[in-house]
């Protein structure tokens, strides 16, 4: 068995990341920039008003009287020139008249019939932002990057209304065994309710991947081929169940027979051993085991670093942080385990507490819970307030 970096690091040599497709700028938060954006444009295109007030230049203090020549508001600016003893009204936003130096808010001025007379002394604040004190015309909004609502309003500024994104990865997702049945079909006494594909989809969906779930594969050689053909041309084909050593586990003799290239079989992980990878056609061929929490913890670390590898954000694995252990762990054995457990917010890091029952079967459990613990293979046994990693399970 190998361990979980050396299987990703072998998954990850088999993917590529997915070609681009233009997009609106509407439409693409949480969509994948390729390529950097250069802005076209300086921001703000002239020194602006960063206050309503009176544009001002030259020596002033309390009580100088300034003769008012004009107006400038924001998209409509003073055409003329500013010179001492003159001040023109202005509105944040608007372009700095020439000759102006400052502008001094409404506040601090008294408006008579044409003039304006300085209540106290200039303050040290201009109250003036520079031109391009944003970002100014060739910088960059740097890529590959998750696009952020934020990002889309900085590239709106830089008057970029179309971008190059990853396409959505297809991932198809098929379901295998006689037990099972879709919700809301009536089970017979012996079947069950396939679920765990419904968190798989759900979780490749939230990543930005197209998800298909294809038809149950019932456990015959020739459903299970039929339904593989249906995903022919996804950029990922995950199978769930039928991945272990029983006479009905069929999904290995299968995809060997259609060609499969297999790169490794068993994980030395808890749960999640029987996980094998490989290549069907030009798809990447991910077959998890059915188990329920199983399955949905290979999703989090294989499937959703995958497809952040095909969406050209690198290979990475999932991403861990730090706790504090809050009540004392066995040794672990010789696969590494992924706990599901507790968050509780701490002084500095949060305390984590695995849950005692990490029966894979049990998928109640995984929904009660806010991370896995990892437990590194070969672990000794760790007291209550051990640093550890763990996997947040919820975003935030
Ligand atoms: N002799 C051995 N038996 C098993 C081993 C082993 O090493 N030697 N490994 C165990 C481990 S660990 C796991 S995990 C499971 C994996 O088995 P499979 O991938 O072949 O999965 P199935 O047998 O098809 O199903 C296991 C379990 O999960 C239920 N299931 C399957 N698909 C779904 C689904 N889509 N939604 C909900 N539940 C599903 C299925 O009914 C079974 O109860 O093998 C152990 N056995
Ligand atoms: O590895 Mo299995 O996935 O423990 O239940």
């Amino acid at each position: 068995m190998i361990t979980v970096d050396e299987a990703l690091a072998r998954i990850f040599a088999l993917v590529s990341p997915v070609g681009t497709e233009p997009i609106g700028l509407i439409e693409a938060d949480g969509r994948v920039l390729r390529a950097p954006v250069r802005a076209g444009r300086d921001q703000p295109p002239f020194a602006a008003s960063a206050m309503d007030g009176y544009a001002v230049c030259g020596d002033l203090r309390t009580g100088t009287v300034l003769r008012v020549i004009g107006e400038a508001v924001a998209g409509r600016g003073f055409a003329g020139k500013l010179h001492p003893g003159e001040a023109v009204r202005i509105f944040t936003g608007a372009p700095v008249p020439e000759g102006a130096d400052r502008v001094v808010i409404q506040e601090d001025m008294q408006a008579g019939d044409g003039t304006a007379t300085m209540l106290r002394d200039p303050s040290r604040n201009m109250h003036i932002r520079p031109q391009s004190i944003d970002f100014s015309c060739g910088d960059t909004v740097s890529a590959p990057r998750r696009l952020r609502p934020v990002d889309l309003a900085l590239l709106a500024a830089m008057n970029v209304p179309q971008l190059q994104v990853s396409r959505r990865p297809v991932v198809a997702f098929i379901a295998t065994g006689d037990e099972l049945v879709m919700p809301g079909e009536d089970p017979g006494a012996e079947q069950i309710i396939a679920s765990n594909i419904f968190a798989l989809a759900a979780m490749a969906r939230a990543e930005g991947a197209e998800a298909r779930i294809l038809p149950i594969a019932r456990d015959t050689e020739d459903r299970l081929r039929t339904v593989l053909e249906l995903a022919a041309g996804a950029d990922m084909i995950v199978t769930i169940g039928g991945a272990s050593v029983g006479d009905h586990d069929l999904v290995s003799k299968v995809t060997d027979a259609m060609g499969a290239e297999r790169s490794f079989y068993k994980i030395a992980m808890r749960p999640g051993k029987p996980l094998m990878a490989g290549k069907l056609g030009e798809s990447l061929l991910l077959c998890l085991p059915g188990n329920p929490v199983s399955s949905i913890v290979c999703g989090h670390l294989f499937m959703l670093p995958v497809l952040r590898a095909m969406l050209g954000l690198g290979s990475w694995p999932a991403p861990t942080r730090t706790a504090r252990l809050g009540c004392d762990v066995a040794a672990n054995g010789p696969r590494a385990h992924y706990m599901r457990a507790r968050l509780h917010p701490g002084e500095a890091d949060p305390q984590i507490t695995p849950f005692a029952n990490q029966d894979s079967a049990v998928i109640s459990l995984l929904a009660e819970a806010d991370a896995l613990l990892l437990r590194p293979a070969g672990d000794g046994a760790q007291p209550k307030g051990a640093p550890v990693r763990y996997i947040p399970l919820h975003a935030g």
